[in-house]
């Protein structure tokens, strides 16, 4: 094996995958330590097989057993990673390095930069171009929600740009300064994004266009930004050696790391419980203590620039991958392993009627028969009625009624409240990151932040319904649908909700589905 550009893994199902500047990509088991083996086809070797220049990027859905890897003359390659075998080769793109990129196994969809500049949407099943784009000089990183199909990239140009992937456009550009942009990240609910590179400043920007703080710390170009836009925390690497962790919310420095002892290349980070690694030129992986800013640990066995990490803190689990041409797998121990967080997204209680009683209780008939009406939408579209309870303190974090990676796509939702609590309990339509986990009850008290995300909320009463699409008449995802439920405060709270499919579902107490007139 040759020197190490990427790594992918997965602690749960305990598979990694490498890809090298020798043109290979070797999928891992890390219990065992072992290669499963090098990723080829059917006839083996490169003759027209597999990767025939070095592998940059790879990454994968183990529980998929899909992975995709992108080399440095433009070569896609989908592998199955059950088989070991390619699917299928993806070329006809542009012919230059493929300098990084996101993919979605459910939808079957990567979006890919190269350093000419060009930006690909593809389809993985066909293999064919969805949509061409083109960005300035050499685009560093990208980053996509794919659920919203929007993504960012950072370039050599020094612009942020923001990708609409369902038109195939750009939306705009923003320039902090005239230097290399060379990491960001996104929260695209939230429009806010950071971005670094050369010139040494942190940049926390509103997608809508505008810079809205400028950090001064580092005394080197910034080569890697890590960001949680709940926490309002980042960390960036740098090529000073050091690591600084910054509140983003006030721009201050809070504390700088410094036992490297030369440019940071990679790290990773879980704030909701403070825990960091991160490693670079040195060779080092380090783990730190984000709450005092002191090291817990750390290793140099790596012997050459260490290129990539990925870590799993709630499992205690870390990969690096290194030009020392060795990916080593590491337990972090206990002190960096997170507690796992309890499922905290909703805590009410819900159930579907089923089909009889949409037609033997009249009032539940008439019910939906309503709700379509409201809806304008036809029969046949519309799940099984659903009532949720809420208790006292029983809350639905924001989230979308659409899941588009599991593709299932409701056009719109009708929420009748059967019977309002006392206090609390109120529909919140956020569009404010803020609005989420550990914040999300606090936005339920403090009415500005909801305001300031340009939400709202509805506090039902008796027979009321709220009515509102997730995806807009061209079938397009609509973020602005994000929506949860306020803890209830006193009382209990009871609804009844509608979902209707944008497409015919034939869960549907009202589909029937054309006679085949052959049988
Ligand atoms: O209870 C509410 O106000 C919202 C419920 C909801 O969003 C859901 O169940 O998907
Ligand atoms: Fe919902």
């Amino acid at each position: 094996m040759s020197a190490i550009y990427d790594v992918a893994a997965d602690f749960i199902t305990n598979k990694s995958l490498t890809a090298s500047w020798d043109t290979s990509v070797i999928l891992w088991d890390l219990n065992a330590g072992t290669e499963v083996g090098p990723l080829t086809c059917s006839g083996g070797g490169y003759g027209g097989c597999g990767h025939t220049v070095s592998v940059w990027r790879v990454v994968a859905d183990f529980t998929a057993e899909l992975a995709l890897s992108g080399d440095s003359g433009g070569t896609l390659i989908l592998w199955n990673l059950a088989t070991g075998q390619e699917v299928r080769a993806i070329t006809g793109g542009p012919s230059s390095i493929i300098t990084d990129m996101s993919a979605d196994f459910g939808l079957l969809k990567a979006f890919v930069a190269t350093s000419d500049g060009s930006m690909v949407v593809w389809d993985l099943s066909a293999g064919t171009q969805v949509h061409a784009m083109s960005a300035n000089y050499n685009p560093n990183q990208v980053q996509v929600d794919w659920d919203l199909l929007q993504a960012i990239s950072c370039d050599n140009s020094g612009n942020l740009v923001l990708w609409d992937l369902d038109l195939g456009q750009e939306v705009r550009q923003i320039k902090p300064n005239v230097g290399k942009l060379v990491t960001c990240q996104a929260d695209f609910p939230s429009m806010q994004a950071v971005t670094a590179g050369d010139d040494s400043e942190l940049y926390l920007v509103d997608l809508s266009g505008s810079v809205v703080r400028t950090m001064t710390g580092h005394t080197n170009g910034i080569r890697t930004v890590v960001a949680d836009f709940t926490a309002m925390m980042a960390l960036t690497g740098s090529i000073d050696s050091t690591v600084i962790l910054w509140d983003l919310s006030t721009g201050s420095a809070v504390h700088t790391l410094t036992s490297h002892l030369s440019t940071v290349q990679a790290i990773a980070a879980d704030f909701s419980c403070m825990r960091a690694l991160s490693t670079g030129n040195d060779g080092k992986l380090v783990a730190w203590d984000l709450d005092t800013g002191l090291q817990i640990a750390e290793d140099g066995s790596h012997t050459d620039r260490v290129t990539s990490l990925v870590a799993d803190f709630s499992l205690g689990k870390a990969l690096t991958g290194s030009r020392d041409t060795v990916a080593k797998y590491w337990d972090l121990g206990e002190a960096m392993t997170c507690a796992a967080s309890p499922d905290k997204v909703r805590t009410n209680s819900q159930f579907y009627l089923d089909q009889a009683e949409h037609y033997q209780v009249p009032l539940v008939a008439e019910l939906v028969r309503r709700m379509h009406v409201l809806a304008r939408m036809p029969d046949g579209h519309g799940e099984p009625l659903q009532v949720g309870q809420y208790h006292l303190g029983e809350f639905y974090q924001p989230h979308f009624d659409s899941e588009l990676s599991q593709n299932l796509r409701r056009a719109v939702t009708v929420l009748v409240y059967l019977d309002p609590p006392k206090a609390g309990g109120e529909t919140i339509f956020p569009k404010h990151r803020k609005c989420q986990d550990a914040d999300f009850a606090d936005c339920c008290n403090r009415t500005e932040l909801i305001a300031e995300g340009k939400g709202f909320w509805v506090r039902g009463k008796k027979g009321q319904a709220v009515v509102f699409y997730s995806h807009d008449l061209d079938g397009r995802h609509n973020p602005l649908s994000m929506h949860g439920s306020c803890p209830v405060l006193a009382g209990e709270k009871w609804v009844a909700q509608q979902w209707f499919r944008l497409e015919p579902y034939a869960g549907s107490p009202y589909f029937f589905p054309v006679a085949d007139s052959a049988t």
